[in-house]
């Protein structure tokens, strides 16, 4: 009889370490992402930002993932070169468009930019620093998304018939550290340093320390691969072109992937506006508003794992992103009812969206990996957040138009950091009725997937672990 040989990867304390340092550097990158979301008034005083250079700069996150298919691109490179090799080319490219971000929001860019065609202004004029920022964040998306698939391969490839749903989890919940620290920690900063671009700069730094955090991460993924070498475990297939294709054509993947870009598209941007509509229609203090919509990545923190491992043990993953997407929605419509405005009412919907930003997470991206082959998984997780990277870039554009155009109530003089500064307001009526539009259309495809999966048995509703 073969016996089979014990891997590092059947070692807890091996498997548990590695998606500590894996997960480390999701935190950074998460936090970058987010850390000028308290900022929005201050880039408005301090930078000339309207509500749409505010939301141009945020698209910029998926603007070379979507138009430059970089994240298709990313896909071939992990199935191809690796994890290590991606890795590593994704935390350098994170580190050259945070730098950009950071010397355009440090003053260095100033004046108005206009696209003049023959005479014909082709894009209404917007801060020179907003579009060199949104530049850099471009960059930075690149790198933050193919860091985001490699990462899930990497827990896959150590946690596959294992605790899978809950690693990716709590892979997917350090991220959320970063973004809950991105909600309060850059006002205090800005408040000390006096200084707009200071959040940008301790992201990376960050980074620099999660470059050298992932290399450690490197060294015991290599010796897995001799390990699984020596067993004769069979290597990944290479990635192949023909892959899109088949991948392409599994309806529950289409499914999972339209769900996926909807939900996600009312709760990311919905983030990147959250501080400002704790301040603008709960009327809380700025130096506080941040602490609000940190709930939101907090719970997601602490449930996510709870939902993944419910996954594991009990299954139900279509039923579970049901539940998140209805959830979502009345979250959202209750958020745009003007009348509601208290703040327990703020704090209450913030939660409950956090249990929301839980429970989809937590069995959609496992769920990828029942329905795709493993050798094929990069380039599927990279195809699924090339889509959702249209939403990432599109919507918050659309909201920062929205609020410049139909939103405004009008303007009130304020003390920003010591200095009196003209605010606009708005009324984020509409914004909020746009993203629960979006959570009822992602309940229908939420549904259409566990369909499919009762047709062609894929197991969403069946649990990982076999006990
Ligand atoms: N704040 C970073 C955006 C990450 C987007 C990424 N494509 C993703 O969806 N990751 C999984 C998650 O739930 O954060």
């Amino acid at each position: 009889m073969n016996e089979i040989k014990a891997t590092l990867r059947d070692s807890k304390t091996a498997r548990w370490m590695v998606l500590i340092l894996v997960s480390f550097t999701m935190m950074c990158a998460y936090y970058l992402t987010d850390a000028m979301a308290p900022l929005q008034e201050r880039l408005q005083a301090n930078l000339s930002w309207s509500a749409s250079d505010y939301g141009f700069f945020t698209s910029g996150y998926g603007w070379f993932n979507v138009f430059l298919l970089m994240l298709v691109f990313s896909g071939m490179i992990l199935d191809k070169m690796g994890v290590r090799f991606t890795g590593i080319l994704s935390i350098g490219i994170m580190l050259i468009g945070a730098a950009i971000k950071y010397w355009a929001i440090s003053g260095h860019v100033q004046g108005m930019f206009e696209l003049n065609i023959l005479g014909w202004q082709a894009i209404s004029s917007s801060a020179k620093s907003s579009v060199v920022a949104g530049f850099g964040f471009a960059i930075f998306g690149v790198g933050c998304e193919m860091f985001g698939i490699a990462a899930n391969k990497a827990v896959v490839r150590w946690f596959r018939g294992k605790e899978m749903a809950l690693a990716i989890g709590l892979n997917t919940s350090t991220g959320r550290i970063g973004t809950a620290l991105a909600m309060f920690t850059p006002i205090p900063l800005v408040r000390m340093t006096g200084d707009i671009s200071a959040p940008v700069l301790l992201a990376l730094v960050l980074l620099c320390i999660g470059m050298l955090v992932f290399i450690l991460f490197t060294v015991m993924d290599r010796k897995l691969d001799k390990e699984d070498a020596d067993a004769g475990v069979a290597a990944d297939e290479e990635f192949k072109f023909a892959d899109i294709l088949e991948i392409g054509k599994n309806r529950a993947f289409w499914y999972i992937t339209t769900l996926c870009v909807l939900f996600y598209s009312a709760v990311f941007p919905f983030i990147k506006y959250a501080v400002n509509l704790m301040v603008q229609k709960f009327d809380i203090s700025d130096s506080f508003a941040g602490y609000i919509p940190a709930l939101l990545p907090f719970g997601a923190l602490l449930l996510t794992p709870v939902f993944g491992n419910l996954f594991d043990k009990k299954g139900k993953g279509a039923t579970i992103m049901i539940i998140g997407s209805i959830l979502l929605v009345c979250v959202h419509l209750l958020f745009s009812i003007p009348s509601l405005n208290s703040f327990p009412i703020a704090i209450g919907l913030v939660i409950l969206l956090g249990i929301a930003f839980s429970m989809v997470p937590a069995a959609m991206w496992p769920s990828i990996a029942k329905i795709i082959p493993h050798s094929k998984l990069g380039t599927a997780y990279a195809m699924t957040f090339w889509v959702q990277n249209w939403g990432l870039m599109g919507v918050p554009l659309l909201i920062g138009v929205v609020l410049d155009k139909y939103c405004i109530t009008g303007t009130i003089t304020k003390l920003v950091d010591g200095k009196e500064q003209v605010i606009t307001q708005y009324n984020y009526m509409i914004p909020m009725l746009i993203f629960a539009f979006f959570g009822f259309l992602a309940i229908g495809f939420a549904l259409l997937l566990k369909a499919e999966d009762r047709k062609k048995g894929y197991g969403l509703e069946r649990p990982n672990i076999k006990e």
